[in-house]
């Protein structure tokens, strides 16, 4: 696997839709986080050309939360491995034949370099109530479990989850799965979308092995400052 991170850290969303102020705020930023990430705002304006463009600055976390059917998706993995991102998403819901298309296509177009595959479990923007509006009963954490052994038998490298969920799932799965986790609010910073939260310092002391933050960072008056802060407070933790 291509530039396996070294853990704990953090990784910066850059969500705009402008490649210009991606890359300031990459250059801003890459002292103090492992990887930048790409997510569907900046690569539905921009596509790979931004993927090969910050990672001039860090190595890129491709989030485009595949969800098709298995060939769909064996495709796009194909398409964006062009670009040698070090991470990639996709949603456990897909399955495991999605799961294993996608980790099979990632092997084919680039053996030993290919990207993690990272299964995303339930968005962290879910409340156990909005869970249930789409008929999965039981509440984020039983369903977060449920799609983490499906998503790590059939070949995900790891899973996104929320903060509330990572220390169920290094109790259930050991130390080996990536834990790459957002939902993460410093203290005093505003939630916004987000439901299932948690500071960088709890997430982090949970068993996460990335943290992704975006607003908190891009928000601040100096990305860079707001990052570098971050970073301290885990070292310290
Ligand atoms: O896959 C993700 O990165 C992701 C999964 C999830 O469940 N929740 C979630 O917020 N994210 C992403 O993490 C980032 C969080 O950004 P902020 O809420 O601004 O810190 C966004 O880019 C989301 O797309």
């Amino acid at each position: 696997m291509r530039r396996k991170p070294n853990r704990p850290g953090i990784i910066a969303a850059l969500d705009t839709p402008r490649l210009a102020q991606a890359e300031s705020w990459a250059g801003a930023v890459a002292p103090h986080v492992g990887l930048v990430k790409v997510g569907l705002e900046l690569f539905c304006a921009e596509g790979l050309a931004a993927v090969h463009r910050v990672a001039r600055h860090r190595p890129v976390f491709l989030d485009l939360k595949f969800h098709d059917i298995p060939n769909t998706v064996a495709g796009a993995v194909r398409s964006v491995c062009a670009a040698k991102p070090a991470m990639l998403t996709l949603h456990a819901g897909g399955g495991a034949a999605m799961i294993e298309a996608a980790r099979r296509a990632a092997e084919e177009s680039l053996g030993e370099e290919r990207p993690a595959i990272l299964a995303v479990t339930v968005l962290t923007s879910f409340t156990a109530a909005g869970l249930a509006e789409t008929g999965v009963a039981g509440g984020p954490a039983q369903q977060v479990l449920r799609l983490a052994r499906l998503a790590l038998e059939a070949g995900a490298d790891g899973l996104v989850c929320s903060p509330q969920e990572v220390s169920r799932l290094r109790d259930a799965f050991g130390d080996a799965p990536l834990l790459v986790v957002p939902g993460i609010r410093p203290a005093g910073s505003a939630v916004g979308d987000q439901a299932r939260i948690a500071t960088p310092e709890e997430t982090i002391a949970a068993g996460a092995d990335w943290l992704v933050i975006g607003r908190p960072i891009t928000a601040a008056a100096d990305p860079g400052a707001a990052a570098a802060a971050i970073a301290a407070g885990l070292v310290e933790a």
